[in-house]
């Protein structure tokens, strides 16, 4: 790319006083501007978003599937779901776009919160025989070393329990959570690449497959995938696994902060693509974001259906919700309805 630049401007870079003009990915020229046109250098570009990594990330999946086409192009092809795009935008869900692109929200979705009792840590396993006693129904969280698996269980609970990390690897044994006295969940180490020795990473995958064959209180296996890469080679092999083994699993998709909109409802759709042949998916993809508290109370309305604990929980929920989505009419007519009858002083 040619770029002309005046006298001045090149007698200031001499200086230092204005920084290099080298065009970079992450830079990128002002849209629609009429001194763009008249400087055409880098006085007039301006730093916009950061170099789109989610979709380098979500194209890097390039391992090719069973038509002989690769992930790349799959994705490059694919449209988002309609459906899905309004529903992302209604939850607030997955970076917008920068510039001119940028929509405007008429409106923010109030969901009230969907609350789960807090968890405490009551077992560690590092070897089968560890295991705690089957009592409780149980919801188990696995995926890829550092895809926020235990993040994640701390914010589904509104807890700290859960170790968590920037380095993959961290959690290295089983770790079993009770909430309430009413269910468990179940922190698995990850696969993948880790910071541990080899010879403990090697015996998790057999450990975590004995946990799923084992344990039959294990009603539904979460398994995350991270938003921006999808499904990788090694999460594959884990479904295939879950397929052999007869277990109910759904795909959770994690930081989904980190990904653009329209970039999640096309991961959202190549995903479901993907798992529409495996018998044991759960056809409902999850998309979650800890760091912004968002989908969070789909995926706990989710896990409490799963160990039947829907009315217990959920009562005072669809109140609520009734409440925050109705208009004001409705909204009169539902405390009038659910009202306590007062009592009258005698
Ligand atoms: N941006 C963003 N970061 C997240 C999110 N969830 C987790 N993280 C970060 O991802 C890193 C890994 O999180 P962990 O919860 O420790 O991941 P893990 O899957 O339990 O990892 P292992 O225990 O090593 O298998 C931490 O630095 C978290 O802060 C998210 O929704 N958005
Ligand atoms: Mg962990």
């Amino acid at each position: 790319m040619h770029i002309s630049l005046s006298r001045t401007m090149r007698f200031a870079q001499t200086l230092r006083l204005i920084p290099s003009i080298t065009p970079r990915s992450g830079w990128q020229h002002r849209p629609n501007s009429s001194t763009a046109a008249s400087f055409t250098t880098s006085a007039v570009l301006y730093k916009g978003p950061t170099f789109d990594t989610s979709v380098q990330a979500l194209q890097d999946t390039a391992s090719s599937n069973a038509d002989g086409v690769s992930n790349r192009q799959l994705f490059a092809r694919l449209q988002p779901d309609k459906k899905i795009m309004d529903k992302l935008d209604m939850l607030q869900l997955g970076r917008e776009k920068h510039g001119r692109f940028v929509r405007k929200k008429w409106f923010k979705y109030d969901e009230p919160d969907v609350k789960l009792p807090h968890i405490f840590f009551f077992a560690g396993a590092q070897t089968p025989a560890s295991f705690p006693e089957q009592s409780l129904p149980e919801v188990g969280f696995v995926g890829r070393s550092n895809v926020g698996k235990s993040s994640l269980i701390n914010r589904l609970c509104g807890s700290n329990t859960a170790r968590t990390s920037d380095k993959p690897g961290l959690t290295q044994q089983i770790n079993f959570y009770v909430a309430g006295r009413d269910f468990h969940l179940v922190d698995m180490p990850g696969y993948g690449f880790a910071y541990a020795k080899e010879e403990t990473t090697q015996k998790w995958p057999s450990l975590i497959e004995s946990c799923i064959r084992e344990r039959k209180t294990l009603r539904r296996v979460m398994l995350l995938l991270d938003a921006r890469h999808g499904i990788k080679a090694n999460d594959r092999d884990f479904m295939e696994m879950l397929d052999r083994t007869n277990t109910k699993f759904q795909i959770v998709l994690t930081k989904c902060d980190l990904v653009h909109r329209i970039d999640l409802a096309k991961q959202h759709r190549l995903i479901s693509m993907q798992t529409a042949k495996s018998r044991n998916c759960i056809p409902r993809i999850m998309m979650v974001s800890a760091l912004n508290k968002a989908g969070l109370n789909e995926l706990r309305k989710e896990i409490l259906h799963t160990c039947t604990l829907g009315q217990k929980y959920l009562a005072s929920h669809k109140k609520k919700e009734a409440i925050a989505t109705a208009d004001y009419m409705e909204q009169l007519k539902i405390y009038k309805e659910t009202a306590r009858p007062k009592k009258r002083r005698q």
